[in-house]
């Protein structure tokens, strides 16, 4: 049998939710029937906007927290069939580098126990071993093994977040999530992080999610795209055959509202309406009452997940729209290598 390096089947987080001091509490999916698959090596990108979920999918990849419902595999093991020791193995190969570099780093630690750390915690090298490894590191992404003996407020924000990179790969791990891992960033700061991500993909042996809301920025980064909407994965495929036609809706307006400099490119997708309201879902497609194509069928009938062109689509009217080359999906094709 084939065993994927990392399967989810209908995974889905719940959390309580107090509507106010007079209710009583209900709950709501942060992530509902997600199912995703990566190869070794793989990159997969994971957007959508503000409480759509993407973090607590990161999370449950990562077993930091623990599903509702539905199954993940890592290298082949299901995470309920995991012994402390698989666990253990499990936190070695695997790492998350979070949106801000500051609460993610110790200002009582120097940068160089920070990032030698997992090699002493783990056992996998001594002292010297550890300072080495952790020196050599910093050089590779970038910053220089002098950066050693500072501490976080001695660095810039572009600096730090170096650091958490380096922290996060020192141990080599198979599978990383970057969440929002860069946007907190000057946009030139950002750019060469990107630059260095590309980079040491193609230098390590590494798959990763790169949990974005930014969509001019993880179409360099990844192959494949999953577009999550209050908790659900409502369009995936190929990062590619995505931007040159989206078939949700909310995807087209996602990618007609990223900005261009172009000004010949109109957008001509008509507005979503209203805010992100989890309130809103009872039965039907959870994107109805902001879509402006919505028909009866779409408050009665939730949409699956089902082949539409070349990607995985959960629209009703998926098949209806017109092809539309997202303004930045220009020079894409130079740009995924
Ligand atoms: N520990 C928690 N307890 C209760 N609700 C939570 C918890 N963590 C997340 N949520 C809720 O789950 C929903 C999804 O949150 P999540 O952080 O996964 O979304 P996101 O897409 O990553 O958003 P953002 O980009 O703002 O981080 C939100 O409504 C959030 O308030």
């Amino acid at each position: 049998m084939n065993t994927p390096f990392l399967k989810t089947q209908d995974l889905s987080k719940a959390f309580g939710q107090k509507t106010s001091l007079f209710s009583k509490s209900s709950s709501f999916f942060a992530s509902k029937s997600i199912n995703i698959e990566l190869a070794p090596r793989e990159r997969l990108g994971i957007v959508g906007e503000s409480g759509s979920g993407k973090s607590t999918l990161g999370r449950l990849l990562l077993g930091l927290t623990h599903p509702t419902s539905g199954d993940i595999w890592f290298e082949g093991v299901n995470h309920k069939d995991r012994s402390a020791r698989d666990w253990q193995q499990f936190r070695i190969r695997t790492s998350l580098v979070q949106q801000n570099p500051l609460s993610a780093l110790n200002p009582q630690m120097t940068i160089g126990e920070q990032v030698a750390e997992g090699l002493l915690v783990h056992r996998i090298t001594n002292r010297a071993g550890a300072y080495e490894r952790a020196a050599a590191m910093l050089e590779r992404v970038g910053l220089s093994a002098a950066m050693m003996s500072r501490y976080p407020h001695q660095m810039s924000g572009g600096q730090r977040q170096r650091v958490v990179i380096a922290r996060a790969l020192i141990l080599d791990p198979k599978l990383a999530v970057f969440d929002e891992a860069v946007s907190a960033l000057d946009v030139s700061v950002q750019a060469q992080v990107v630059a260095l991500l590309r980079e040491l993909w193609h230098e390590l042996d590494l798959a990763y999610v790169f949990i974005t809301h930014d969509l001019r920025i993880v179409r360099h980064l990844v192959d494949r795209i999953a577009v999550m909407y209050l908790g659900r994965v409502v369009e995936t495929g190929d990062i590619k055959s995505v931007y040159q036609w989206p078939r949700h809706p909310y995807t087209r307006a996602l990618l007609a509202s990223v900005p261009t400099m172009d000004p010949t490119v109109r957008n001509i997708e008509p507005p979503i309406k209203s805010e992100l309201d989890a309130s809103k879902v009872s039965q039907g497609c959870a994107f109805r009452s902001r879509c402006p194509f919505a028909v009866e069928r779409c408050s009665t009938e939730a949409p699956l997940l089902r082949p539409v062109g070349g990607q995985q689509v959960a629209c009703h009217r998926a098949e209806e729209f017109p092809q539309y080359i997202a303004p930045s999906a220009v020079n894409l094709d130079k740009e995924i290598a």
